[in-house]
Parts: structure tokens; sequence; C-alpha cells
């Protein structure tokens, strides 16, 4: 079920086959785990856990505690209370067995100054005891190779977030750890991003990530996080999550073949649950929980010109839990 969504997502493009996550140890157990910074309690009692294989994310607007959260997952940032094992080893402190299985991408700005793109990667390898070869297949991988004697701090924004990403996977680790990896990118390098974490995710690592955006999380997450004030809201499937709202569809079409008052008339005699309908002379527009009764009556009055149906998002789930707007 959670491959066939994917396989949609991926545009046709057939998902490798992966062992069962249920049969495997949790990638990552967490259970009311507590930080707090002075006053400020950060992290209120969150309770997680990600399956292996899974891409996971962390969602909230600023401040949330994403980030808290994800460093004491790591095992950066010791937490208060709670417990936390990845693979069934604790984090903290440091645990040797661990660090060679994860991976925890650190912030794109920060290279080792005066090093190439290859050298950067070499050197993440090397700390792991990997090869050369195997670094520049990895540079190759994220599409840098014909920048790898770039100055890594000369890289452009995209280019400096695979770079990154290529450091953190250097060793291939089974679980990565990614704190908004799409900040501030532009749309394409957005996307370049997504495909490369989708193949990363797709050979069985578990990725976890924190994000700002929603749309980022719908496409790229199996499970989903919705934090706010520490807490964790509440966690699923990003279309179940949406599903569960059992939200109004929009469907739209071009104004002109029929007019709001006979669309109403006609939708009363289909018996259609319909909240609204409104033309502004550019749409029609119905408001409706039930969209398959309205496209039959648009269609048989052949008006289904510049049709759109318009669901709800995690945007909409977002606002519901918190009763407040998202901002990214
Ligand atoms: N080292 C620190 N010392 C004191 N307060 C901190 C520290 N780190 C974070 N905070 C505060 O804790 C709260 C949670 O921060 P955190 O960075 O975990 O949230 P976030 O969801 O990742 O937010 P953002 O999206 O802005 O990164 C915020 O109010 C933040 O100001």
């Amino acid at each position: 079920m959670k491959d066939m969504r994917k396989t949609s997502v991926r545009g046709g493009t057939e998902v490798q086959p992966r062992p069962g996550p249920h049969a495997m140890t949790p990638a990552i157990v967490a259970e009311g785990v507590r930080k707090r910074y002075g006053e400020l309690q950060a992290v209120d009692g969150v309770t997680l856990t990600v399956e292996a294989g899974e891409f996971y994310g962390l969602l909230g607007p600023n401040g949330a505690g994403k980030t808290t959260t994800l460093e004491m997952l790591e095992g950066v940032r010791e937490p208060d209370e709670g417990r936390i094992e990845l693979f069934g080893l604790s984090p903290w402190p440091r645990n040797p067995r661990l660090l060679p299985r994860i991976g925890v991408q650190f912030q794109a700005s920060s290279f080792f100054r005066g090093l190439t793109a290859r050298e950067s990667v070499r050197l993440f390898a090397a700390l792991y005891g990997r090869g050369h070869r195997q670094a520049d297949a990895m540079l190759e991988r994220v599409g840098l190779s014909a920048v790898a004697g770039v100055d890594a701090e000369r890289l452009s924004g995209g280019q400096a977030h695979r770079l990154s990403i290529a450091c953190t996977l250097a060793h291939e680790p089974d679980l990565v750890f990614l704190d908004e990896p799409t900040a501030g990118l532009d749309p394409q390098a957005r996307r370049n991003l997504w495909d490369l974490l989708r193949d990363v995710n797709r050979e069985g690592r578990t990725v976890v990530l924190t994000t700002h955006y929603l749309d980022e999380a719908e496409i790229l997450c199996d499970r989903v996080s919705v934090m706010d004030r520490g807490k964790v809201l509440k966690t699923g499937a990003p279309a179940a999550l949406v599903r569960e709202l059992d939200s109004l569809s929009h469907v739209s079409v071009q104004s002109g073949p029929i007019t709001a008052d006979t669309m109403r008339g006609l939708l009363t005699a289909a018996g259609a649950d319909v909240a609204a309908v409104e033309d502004d002379g550019v749409s029609l527009v119905v408001a409706t929980r039930t969209p398959g009764p309205v496209l039959t009556v648009l269609a048989e009055q052949g008006a289904l010109h510049g049709l759109q149906v318009r669901g709800a998002t995690l945007e909409d789930v977002f606002l519901h839990l918190t009763g407040r707007e998202y901002r990214a």
C-alpha cells in the first residue's frame, strides 16, 4: 500500500522491493522525551517510532521543537527525560556502535575552509575508513563531478546542499537525519534534492527530516508527525491525515456553459451533498463532500471545460490541529 503511493508520486518509477519494515527492529523508538531550556519546555513528551526503511517527517512551525527533537534522536543533545533507541541502542552518551550506522547532515554553509567538493567528501569518507573511490562515486551520485575541483565554499546553494548530503552519505549509513534539507533552495533545486532523497530511501535507508514545507512532506514522507509547542499533535501517512479531515473538495470549471442557479438546481435534484456553488465570472466553483455526482452533472451539461478538483492538503490538517495558520 505504502509503496503503491510512492510509485504514483514518483511518476511511475518502479520502487525497489525492500524487506517489510515490521520484520525488523525499528530504526527509532522515542518515549516521553523532554527537553527544557531554562523556563522554556522546548520538547514536551515526544513519543514516536520510525520503522526501518521509512521516510519520516517532523513538521511544524518555527519553534515547534523539531530541531531539538532531531538532535536528541541523533544523540548530539541529551534529553532531560525519556528513552531513545536507534536500532535498539541508546544514542546517548555517544555510542560508537551506532556512529557508522547513522548520517547527520550538517549545515551546508559550514564546509571545511579551503577544501574542494571532492576533498570534502573524501575527508568525510575517510573518517569512517572509506576510500577515495567510494567518496568520488558519491560525488558523482549527487551530480557534482563537474565541480569536484571547485572550492566547496564557492558552490551554489543547491550544489552546497548536495555536497552536504554527499558528505552525510559517504559512509553509507542506514539512518539519515536531515534538518530542513531544502530550506532556501529555488524550486528546481528543491525538486532535484527530492529526487536524490527518494533514491536514498529507495535503497532501504531510513530517512528522517524536519521541514517547514508541507508540500515537501506530503510528497516525500511515508509518515509525518505534526509538532507544535514541543508536542506531537498527530502522526500518520500524509494522505491518511488529509482523508481523516473529511473536508470539502472544490470542483472548478470555466464559467459560461451553466449558471450557478441552474447548477444548484441540478445538484439538488441529483441528491449531491453541496456546501456552496459560486461563479465569479471566470470559474464556477462547487464546494462539496461528494465530487462524484457533481462531476456527473457537469459532464451531462457538457460543462467540464477547465476542470480542476482541489481536495484538502496537509496545510488544512495543520490548520485543523493547531487552530492557526501555517507560517513557513
Ligand atoms: N540552545 C537553546 N537554548 C535556548 N533555547 C533554545 C535553544 N535551542 C532552541 N531553543 C528554543 O527552543 C524552542 C524550540 O526550538 P527548535 O529549534 O527545536 O524548534 P524548531 O521547530 O526546529 O524551530 P525552527 O523551525 O525555527 O528551527 C524555540 O523556542 C527555540 O527558541
